[in-house]
């Protein structure tokens, strides 16, 4: 396939390395300098650039009708408008605040816990973690907010939050330290134990093989599209 790579910093460079080994084409590369209005010969895009250029960047493919798979996290406020886009085109549009095959799994994981542990709700309190390299623009997570959002639809807790807790409220600590590529760790904590799940990555190479196989699958594909339609967990 003929891919173009909007971003070029740690994500794009370990997508390009994989596309390469699968023996896809990189016929163009952004970093920075801004997209060109009109674009051609690119049968999947794949955008990891930063939070407030992302959206900038979904609008110009979209309307060029390239289908995307987008890993930038802090821009959903725009989410609707970018889904509005993919399907007024034709086109196909997905993003993954993880792409990894992990942690998809542990989104399920996830959820299963919460729906147990929402009858325990009076015992036990709920924390969520997530620590970074210190390089990291956003905080929380996009994968913890993905998290979060997967507690909230399995249980009564209605919103998360960095500064508050409360008996609605699901906290989330987030922590910046040199080097690491993404753990995000779920607490049930009582007066008698604890009930933890936790998802480390080893390096970027999930995110970056999980991105890929995500754009082959979307290919000649139209609609709005999650991991969970490329993993086929539904
Ligand atoms: N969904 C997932 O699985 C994952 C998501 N991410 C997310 O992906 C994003 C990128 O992460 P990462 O690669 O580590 O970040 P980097 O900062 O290493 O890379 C971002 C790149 O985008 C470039 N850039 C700047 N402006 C633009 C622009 N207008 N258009 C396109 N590119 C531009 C930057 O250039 P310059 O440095 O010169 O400004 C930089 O090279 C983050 O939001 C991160 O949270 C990360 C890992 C996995
Ligand atoms: O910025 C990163 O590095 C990562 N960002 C994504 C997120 O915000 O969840 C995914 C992964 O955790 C790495």
């Amino acid at each position: 396939m003929n891919i173009a790579l909007i971003g070029y910093g740690r994500m794009g460079k370990a997508i390009e390395e994989i596309l390469i080994q699968r023996g896809h084409d990189v016929v163009l590369k952004i970093s920075r300098t801004p997209l060109p209005e009109e674009l051609k010969n690119i049968d999947v895009a794949i955008e990891f650039s930063k939070p407030e250029y992302a959206f900038d960047n979904l609008k110009v493919l979209l309307e060029n009708k390239v289908a995307t798979i987008c890993g930038t996290t802090g821009w959903l406020e725009n989410q609707d408008e970018v889904n509005k886009l993919a399907i007024t085109n034709n086109t196909a549009f997905l993003y993954a605040s993880n792409f990894s095959l992990g942690v998809n799994l542990f989104f399920e994981l996830n959820q299963v816990l919460a729906r147990m542990m929402n009858k325990y709700r009076n015992e036990y309190q709920i924390n969520l973690e997530e620590i970074h390299h210190t390089q990291k623009l956003d905080a929380p997570s996009g994968t913890a907010i993905t998290i979060a959002e997967g507690i909230i639809e399995n249980t009564t807790y209605k919103t998360w939050s960095m500064e508050e807790n409360s008996q609605e409220i699901i906290p989330i600590e987030a922590k910046r330290i040199e080097n690491v590529p993404g753990t995000h760790i779920v607490q049930y904590t009582s007066d008698v134990d604890t009930i933890e799940i936790s998802h480390t990555a080893h390096s970027r190479k999930g995110f970056a093989l999980g991105a890929v196989i995500a754009a082959e699958w979307i290919w000649n594909k139209e609609g709005i599209f999650t991991m969970k339609d490329v993993l086929e967990l539904n």
